[in-house]
Order: structure tokens, then C-alpha cells, then sequence
């Protein structure tokens, strides 16, 4: 089989190369520098490292438990099977509307049989088959938990911001508040929505494209919105640049200053670290070596598949660059390889929680309630928020099998944001490590898991037990 090839590669080859080779250097550290300083975590910063591409050094010295960075994500969305489980803003991704609006919504999706297919394929049906057990509520009781009229039991003390709908009226995306609703729709959505507001030119592609991602890869979302993303930044800059230009009394921009528009549009992207999706992802295991070549040739093409209904929807002649499948393999590889899981726990567990916790008497009060919602839900009755995201500033964390950091939610934790907290004292100037994998693992299974990122760990735990 012939893999794809993609006319844009060749036609802008030469700024295509430009646009994917590594930043110069004080351009990364004055990148990271401001960076730093917008997250207000002064005890930070990243340098090149001679072994590591770069990392991420401490600046103070952290004791044990002390939150050493809240990273903003530059690019995140909920899984396209998660979206079923829980309504989330599609900014922050904050739990939205109220305890009964997400218990009541998950059981009426459930009855409706909504099935969102998953990455590999299988449907939502299977995972309500799994979970057998669960009885049935009457369509009536759980409208009457939607709309609000019918009230849980404490559920005052789970207070969650109320539901703002999409601006562009997609009916797809909603918000924690007004202010998400307008930062996603800037950064973001605009190009996205498939809403009666939409800026794309193409709505109907748009929804050709997102269902196959949604039958495919919901990578692709996330691709396409870190390309949205760069448009919307490539047309603010040209629109301040051609308001200077007017200033002066000059004239409009030309051609050629057009690319560097492009290019520091995607500076924030430029300095994630990043392959080829096809040439990084990891085989798997129901794939012989002997078909390697095959596989990631179809890779490819499934990529290639995805950008042409893409770029039927969001085409714009001026960031023609964007749209060739290197670039779309690169920021596809770049959430393969940085592996930044979103979750953000759903606070259903914990009402359910509180009313186990109740004085006995209080509790058989509230459980008469409560138990057939509880009964109906089954095991999973409070899935957490879950999905990729791209976080500038821990995606330069190095990995050790002995971290002195990691990635974990704390109580106060409540939206998509990475929160990373020291796990013992770490020192000034000494390096922030976070851990890939699950490094209780034996030796021989981290460095598989770890091959999967393209290296051999080296560090002092690994070197005592290799070979
Ligand atoms: C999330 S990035 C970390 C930041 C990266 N060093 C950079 O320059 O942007 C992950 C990549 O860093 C490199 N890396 C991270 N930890 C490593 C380690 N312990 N040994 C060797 N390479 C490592 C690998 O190339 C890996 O795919």
C-alpha cells in the first residue's frame, strides 16, 4: 500500500522545516521565563540539559508535600467516551451545573443508549453491559432530577456553577462562566463550533471531521484545536500588526511578512517536545514486528484521512503550512509523547460519600432517597472527568524512576489544571523529575514501558539494578 502523500509538504517544504525545528535557545528560556512567571511559581526553571533535550530545575528548596507547580494546560479535551459520564466546562473542565443535573444526565444518556464510540472501537453498550446490576429508573424521575425539580438530599453542600451554553449555540461545548465561555471561544472554539455562530466556512465538514474522530481517534480533536488555536492566533497578530502598520501610515502587510505572523503564532507549540505520531507510537502488542512498517504506514494514512476533512472545514489559505501532514503528525506526536493525562475527580463520589458519613438516622432519611439514583448509577456512579492535555511547563519534567515529584490532584483540585507536588525535599538547583510510569514496576517492565518514549532510563535507581 501507498502511504499518503500530502501536496502542502511539498509545496512549503522550506517553512515547514522552519516551523518544526527546536526554537533557538534564549527563545526557549525567555519562552519559559515569562511562562514561569504568569503561573507565580518563582521556584522554577527550565534549562537545556547535555543528556535530556531540556528539563525543569528547581529555583528554592521544596520540602516534602509542598505544591511545586499549578500548570495552566496550553491545549486539553475531555475524551469523547467521558463525555457521557460527566458534564464538564469545555475550558476548565470544572464539574458544571449541580449534583442531580450529573447523575440525572449520565441515566437519561444511559436509557437513550447514547453510544460514544470508543478509541479502540468498542461502544458505550459494552460498558453497560459490564455493569450489570443496575436497575432502572422511571424516565420521569430522572427528568425530574435534570430539570431541577426534584432536589437530592445535602446536595446544597456540593454547590457546582451553573451551565453557560456555547455562544456560537453548538449545543456542544458548555461553560463554568462567562469568562471560559469567551477564552475558549478566542482561543479555540470559534473555528470549531459547529453552532449557527461558527467562524468555520465549513460546518457540515466540521462534523464529518469530528465524527471521525470520534470513530476513530479523539486525538484529532485535540490536533485540530491546537491548529484553531494557532489561526486565531495568527489572525490577532496580523490584525495588531496592520493597526501599527496603519499608525504609521504604511502599508499593509505583505507576503513576506506573513510567515513570521505564522511562526510566532506557533511559538507556544514550537516548544513542545515532539515526532511523528506514526514514527513514535508504540506498536501494539497484537501487532507482530514483522508488520511494523504496515501498521505505521496506516497510521499515517489514518492521519491523512483526518486533515483532508480538517482542512475541508477550517482551511485558511494564509496558514496553508498548518495543514500539511508533517505538521499534523508532529502535534499529534506531541500528546503521544508527553502522555499528560486530564482528570479531574468528580464530585458525585464525594456526595455520595457525605451521605454515607451521615448520623445513622439522618442517613436512612436521606438513602431512601438516594439509593435507587445510587442503585441505578451501578459501580461506576462517579467516573472522573478524563482526557489529554498539553501542559507547557510539567511537559518538560524528566522522567526518573526515583522522582522527587509528581503529578496529584489535591482536595482543592477542582479543574483540568496539572498539579505537581514535591514527594521529598528537593533542593535548590537540583532537577524536578516526575515519574512516566508506574515505577513500583520491576526493571525490565519500566524500561518497556519507557521505550514507548524513545529512551533507556539511566537513573541511579535503574543503573544499580540493570545489568
Ligand atoms: C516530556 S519530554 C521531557 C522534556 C524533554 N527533555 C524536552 O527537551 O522537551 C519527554 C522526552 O524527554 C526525554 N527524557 C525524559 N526523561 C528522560 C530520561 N530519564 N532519560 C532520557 N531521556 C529522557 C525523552 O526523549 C522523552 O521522550
Amino acid at each position: 500500500m501507498e502511504a499518503s502523500i500530502c501536496p502542502i509538504d511539498a509545496q512549503f517544504s522550506g517553512q515547514i522545516s522552519t516551523l518544526l525545528s527546536p526554537p533557538p535557545l534564549p527563545q526557549v528560556q525567555e519562552y519559559f521565563e515569562a511562562l514561569v512567571a504568569e503561573r507565580q511559581c518563582s521556584g522554577l526553571r527550565v534549562k537545556p540539559d547535555s543528556e535530556h533535550g531540556k528539563g525543569v530545575y528547581s529555583e528554592v528548596d521544596f520540602q516534602e508535600g509542598d505544591l511545586v507547580l499549578k500548570d495552566q494546560m496550553l491545549v486539553g479535551a475531555q475524551h469523547s467516551s467521558n463525555k457521557i459520564d460527566c458534564l464538564v466546562c469545555s475550558f476548565c473542565f470544572r464539574f458544571i451545573g449541580s449534583i442531580e443535573l450529573q447523575i440525572g444526565r449520565k441515566l437519561y444518556l444511559e436509557v437513550l443508549g447514547v453510544s460514544a464510540v470508543d478509541e479502540c472501537g468498542s461502544s458505550n453498550e459494552m460498558r453497560c453491559s459490564s455493569s450489570s446490576g443496575k436497575t432502572r429508573l422511571p424516565q420521569d424521575t430522572i427528568q425530574s432530577l435534570m430539570n431541577g425539580s426534584l432536589r437530592l438530599p445535602c446536595s446544597e453542600n456540593f454547590p457546582l456553577p451553573s451551565v453557560v451554553p456555547c455562544v456560537g449555540g453548538c449545543e456542544e461545548a458548555y461553560y463554568c462562566s462567562k469568562t471560559c465561555a469567551e477564552a475558549d471561544w478566542d482561543s479555540f472554539h470559534s473555528l470549531l463550533c459547529t453552532g449557527h455562530g461558527s467562524l468555520s466556512p465549513n460546518t457540515e465538514a466540521l462534523l464529518k471531521f469530528m465524527k471521525h474522530a470520534n470513530e476513530t481517534n479523539d486525538i484529532f480533536i485535540l490536533a485540530a484545536k491546537v491548529i484553531s488555536f494557532t489561526i486565531l492566533r495568527y489572525r490577532k497578530l496580523k490584525a495588531a500588526n496592520v493597526e501599527q502598520q496603519e499608525k504609521r501610515y504604511t502599508s499593509k502587510p505583505c507576503n513576506s511578512c506573513i510567515f513570521p505572523l505564522l511562526l510566532e503564532a506557533w511559538k507556544p507549540v514550537s516548544m513542545g517536545f515532539k515526532r511523528r505520531w506514526w514514527d513514535c507510537i508504540a506498536l501494539p502488542e497484537d501487532v507482530d514486528s514483522c508488520d511494523e512498517a504496515e501498521f505505521r504506514m496506516q497510521i499515517k494514512d489514518l492521519a491523512f484521512e483526518s486533515l483532508q476533512l480538517l482542512k475541508e472545514a477550517i482551511y485558511d489559505e494564509e496558514c496553508a503550512q498548518l495543514f500539511s501532514l508533517d505538521i499534523y503528525g508532529h502535534i499529534i506526536g506531541m500528546f503521544e509523547l508527553n502522555n499528560l493525562d486530564l482528570v479531574v475527580a468528580s464530585p458525585v463520589e464525594d456526595y455520595f460519600l457525605y451521605i454515607d458519613d451521615l448520623p445513622p438516622s439522618q442517613k436512612k432519611e436521606a438513602e431512601k432517597i438516594t439509593k435507587p439514583f445510587l442503585d441505578a448509577l451501578g459501580e461506576d456512579y462517579s467516573i472522573s472527568c478524563q482526557g489529554t492535555a498539553f501542559f507547557p511547563l510539567q511537559s518538560c519534567m524528566n522522567h526518573s524512576c526515583i522522582p522527587n515529584a509528581k503529578a496529584f490532584k489535591r482536595e482543592e483540585d477542582r479543574d483540568g489544571q496539572a498539579t505537581i507536588v514535591a514527594l521529598r525535599p528537593i533542593l535548590k538547583e537540583e532537577e524536578i523529575t516526575i515519574s512516566y510510569i508506574d515505577e513500583d514496576l520491576p526493571y525490565e517492565e519500566r524500561q518497556e514501558l519507557l521505550a514507548d518514549y524513545g529512551f533507556r532510563c539511566k537513573c541511579p535507581r535503574c543503573t544499580e539494578e540493570g545489568p
